[in-house]
């Protein structure tokens, strides 16, 4: 039962938040504490990152599927099977940071991207400025508070503790300028249809557009048209868990941006799209939680049997970098389970 007594507007705001959720597995949050210079600041981090040459990105790696922190490149991982995704990506993590680029690469690019996890730690990981970043860690937990004050009659403080040790995973993305022609053949994305696997996920894209959803998974996509200023934040596979099903997690993708024909005829030379950046923070919990679903009174058994966060991490990530259908096999696994390695805050 809930433990603490939560004011109407909050409840108002949270019930909001919620029906949202439940109805179309995706919303766009404005006025949430993030400017939109400093998203703006956020992709200019993500340009001088990926600019850089591709040796460079390579000795940065992510070498674990219990540590997926680094660099991955161009089809080196994708969730469906004959699905080509043409992007890379950057992976950050709260805790352990191996492959980040050190200063003389590229000077206070780590400190940028650590500060995503920092707000709010009351230990001397704290720091007193707050930016972007910080923020958005807070903002995962306040979302999360107001799932929990509306889902099934939880304590409010539900995620207080699974968030303490929780290693959110901050993902810079970078889809680099295509052909036309390319995103048009069977098969090939920018980022292929798939849902994340976490309990939901903070967006935050650019200008150029692309990402669709399909909450209801029937096929049919619908355009997230980027809006400045806004992020966007969808359910995941273990919301969908605890919900059991009362939350769907939202299938996307990253396609061809929606385009007039007269758009189409200024693209440039050969056809070529922008390039696009965007910036996830896939909200997990901590990796010794149990994830298991949460039945109303009267509610038969559920399809879902309780997960450990961290193995069903580890699961899927293995899956995504190792399919058989890749060729680029990076994955050594030869990283302890994260848990082990996270000191006591
Ligand atoms: O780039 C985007 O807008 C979506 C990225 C995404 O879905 C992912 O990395 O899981
Ligand atoms: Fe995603």
């Amino acid at each position: 039962m809930p433990s603490a007594i939560i004011e109407e507007p909050q409840k108002e705001c949270a019930q909001k938040l919620y029906d949202a959720f439940h109805n179309f597995g995706w919303i766009y949050l404005k006025d949430f504490g993030i400017s939109a210079e400093e998203i703006d600041e956020m992709f200019a981090w993500s340009k001088k990152y990926f600019d850089r040459p591709i040796e460079a990105k390579m000795k940065e790696k992510v070498v674990s599927t219990f540590i997926a922190q680094g660099y991955t490149a161009d089809g080196a991982e994708s969730s469906l099977k004959g699905a080509v995704s043409h992007k890379e990506c950057y992976e950050h993590s709260r805790f352990v940071n191996n492959n980040c680029p050190p200063p003389r690469e590229l000077d206070g690019f780590k400190e940028f991207v650590d500060g995503f996890y920092t707000a709010g730690l009351s230990t001397p990981l704290r720091v007193t400025q707050t930016n972007a970043n910080q923020k958005c860690f807070e903002l995962c937990k306040h979302v999360l508070k107001a799932l929990a004050i509306i889902e099934g009659n939880m304590d409010p403080e539900y995620f207080a503790e699974p968030m303490k040790n929780a290693n959110p995973q901050l993902r810079l993305l970078h889809y680099m300028g295509i052909q036309r022609k390319t995103l048009e053949a069977e098969g090939h994305w920018r980022i292929n249809p798939h849902c994340d696997y976490g309990l939901c996920t903070i967006l935050f894209q650019d200008a150029v557009g692309g990402l669709e959803v399909d909450p209801d998974h029937s096929g049919k996509f619908l355009p997230v048209t980027p809006v400045r200023g806004t992020c966007v934040i969808n359910v995941a596979d273990l919301l969908q868990r605890l919900s059991n099903n009362r939350l769907k997690s939202t299938r996307h993708r990253v396609t061809l941006p929606q385009m007039t024909e007269e758009q189409k005829r200024t693209l440039g030379p050969d056809d070529y799209l922008p390039p696009r950046y965007s910036t996830a923070f896939f909200v997990h919990p901590a990796p010794s939680h149990t994830v298991a679903p949460i039945l109303l009174p009267g509610e038969p058994p559920s399809e879902y049997e309780p997960v450990n966060a961290g193995e069903w991490r580890e699961g899927v990530t293995r899956r995504n970098y190792t399919g058989a259908h890749l060729t680029n096999k990076i994955i050594k696994d030869e990283g302890k389970p994260l848990h082990s390695q996270v000191k006591a805050l």
